[in-house]
C-alpha cells in the first residue's frame, strides 16, 4: 500500500511537531545514545559479521544510519539487513522489499523474533554466513563475533534471548542463560552485551542499544518512527499519532475484512441476554461468563474493528479530500470513545485515552498489516 497523499501530508505534519520537540531539547537523541553511537562506531569495524535489524513495516525509514561511518573496505558479505517484525508487516510488500534488496546486492532476511522456527531460521542462515568466512579466511576458526544493530525498538534483544536460547539448546552448552532487556518503550537497552549464539565455531552475539540520528529532517520519516515504536509517544501528541493510523487505515483496503462483524458478531450485551434467557444449565452459563473474561480483549478488539468498519462504510464524502478526511477521523474517534468504554463525563483526557488504546491496537497488528515505506524505484 503506498500511503495516500492525505496520510503523506498528516505524517509530515505531525512530523514536524516531533521535530520541533527534538529541538526544543526533548529530543530521542539522550545521553546514552550519544555514548553509545561513539562505543558502536569503535567496535564495528572490529566485528566479523554486522547484522542490522530493521523494522519490517518501514524497511527504508529503520534503516541504520551509523553504518555509513563503517570505512570502506568493509566486504557487502559482512553485512546483514534482517527485518524484524515479519508478523506486523504486510506479506505482498515486504516480498517486493526483499526483491528490491537482492537487486541491490543486499543480504537480506525477514524474521518473527516471537516465532521460535522462524528465529531457528535465522540462526541457520547467521551460521552458514559464519561458515562461509570461516571458509574463506583461517582466522575465524576460533569465534566469530556477530553484531545485532539498529534502531530503537526494532526488536534487537528480543531476538538477541531467543537466538541465544535456541543456539544453545542445539549446541547443548550448559551454565546460565542471559536475558536482554526487552521492553515496548524504545531505548531501553543501555549497554552493549554479550550472549553465545552457536559452536564449531563458536558465534557470539553482540547486543546493542538503539541508536537514531540526532537530527532527522525527513519529517515523514520521523511519524513513521514514531508510529512504529522507535521514537517515545511522550515526544508526539498521541491523538496526531493516532490521526496519522486512522489515515493509512481509512485509505487502505483493510477494513473491507472486517465487513462480517458488521452483522453476523454478536455483542457481548446480546449473549448476555441470550444467557438470561435460555435454558442453559448453570455450569455451561458460568463457562460462558469464563468465556467472556477470558476474550474481554477479543470482544473489544471486534468492537473496534466494528466501530471503524461502520463509520467508513457510511460515510460518503471523498476520502483524497483532505476536509473529508478529517471529518471521518472525528467521527470515528467518536465511535471509538464508547468501543474502548472511555467515559466523557470522568475522564479530562478522553481523546488522549482512546488515542493510546487505538495506537496499541495498531502496534501489535490487530487493527491490520502495514508496510509504510514504498519500495524505492529501479531503473
Ligand atoms: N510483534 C512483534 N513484536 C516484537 C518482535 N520483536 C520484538 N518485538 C517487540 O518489540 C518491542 C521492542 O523489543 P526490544 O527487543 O526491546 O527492542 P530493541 O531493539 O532491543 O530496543 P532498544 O532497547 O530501544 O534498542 C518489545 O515489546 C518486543 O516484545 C516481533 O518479531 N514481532
Amino acid at each position: 500500500m503506498a500511503l495516500g497523499s492525505i496520510a503523506s501530508k498528516l505524517a509530515r505534519e505531525i512530523g514536524s511537531v516531533v521535530k520541533k520537540a527534538v529541538s526544543s531539547n526533548r529530543g530521542w537523541y539522550s545521553p546514552h545514545m550519544a555514548a553509545a553511537s561513539c562505543a558502536i562506531a569503535q567496535r564495528l569495524p572490529l566485528v566479523d559479521l554486522i547484522v542490522e535489524i530493521r523494522d519490517a513495516r518501514i524497511p527504508l525509514s529503520s534503516e541504520y544510519e551509523l553504518l555509513r561511518i563503517v570505512p570502506p573496505p568493509c566486504p557487502p558479505s559482512k553485512r546483514i539487513v534482517v527485518m524484524n517484525k515479519m508478523d506486523l508487516t504486510n506479506p505482498t510488500q515486504i516480498k517486493e522489499w526483499m526483491r528490491y534488496f537482492e537487486q541491490q546486492k543486499c543480504i537480506s532476511y525477514g524474521v518473527n523474533s516471537h516465532n521460535k522456527d522462524s528465529v531457528k531460521g535465522l540462526l541457520n542462515f547467521i551460521q552458514a554466513q559464519a561458515r562461509e568466512l570461516n571458509k574463506a579466511d583461517h582466522r575465524f576458526s576460533d569465534a566469530i563475533t556477530v553484531m545485532l544493530v539498529g534502531i530503537p525498538n526494532v526488536g534487537k534483544s528480543a531476538l538477541a534471548n531467543s537466538l541465544h536460547q535456541i543456539g544453545r539448546i542445539s549446541a547443548a552448552e550448559k551454565g546460565k542463560l542471559k536475558h536482554a532487556l526487552v521492553s515496548p518503550q524504545p531505548g531501553e537497552t543501555k549497554d552493549i552485551s554479550s550472549l553465545k549464539i552457536g559452536s564449531h565455531p563458536n558465534i557470539y552475539l553482540l547486543d546493542t542499544p538503539g541508536i537514531l540520528p540526532p537530527t532527522i529532517h525527513d519529517a515523514e520519516r520521523c511519524s513513521k518512527l514514531a508510529l512504529t515504536g522507535a521514537i517515545r509517544d511522550s515526544l508526539i501528541g498521541l491523538k496526531d499519532l493516532a490521526q496519522y493510523f486512522l489515515a493509512i487505515l481509512n485509505l487502505s483496503d483493510q477494513y473491507e475484512k472486517w465487513a462480517k462483524l458488521s452483522t453476523n458478531w454478536g455483542k457481548v450485551s446480546i449473549l448476555e441476554h441470550k444467557e438470561e434467557h435460555s435454558s442453559s444449565s448453570k455450569l455451561e452459563m458460568r463457562q460462558k461468563r469464563q468465556y467472556l473474561t477470558d476474550h474481554t480483549q477479543d470482544f473489544m478488539v471486534h468492537d473496534v474493528r466494528r466501530a471503524l468498519f461502520d463509520a467508513i462504510s457510511s460515510f460518503d464524502g471523498n476520502l483524497e479530500c483532505e476536509d473529508d478526511m478529517v471529518k471521518l477521523i472525528e467521527a470515528q474517534f467518536v465511535a471509538l470513545r464508547e468501543a474502548f468504554h472511555v467515559q466523557e463525563e470522568i475522564d479530562q483526557n478522553v481523546q488522549d485515552k482512546v488515542a493510546v488504546k487505538l495506537l496499541n491496537l495498531c502496534r501489535t497488528g490487530r487493527l491490520g498489516h502495514y508496510t509504510l515505506d514504498p519500495v524505492p524505484a529501479t531503473h
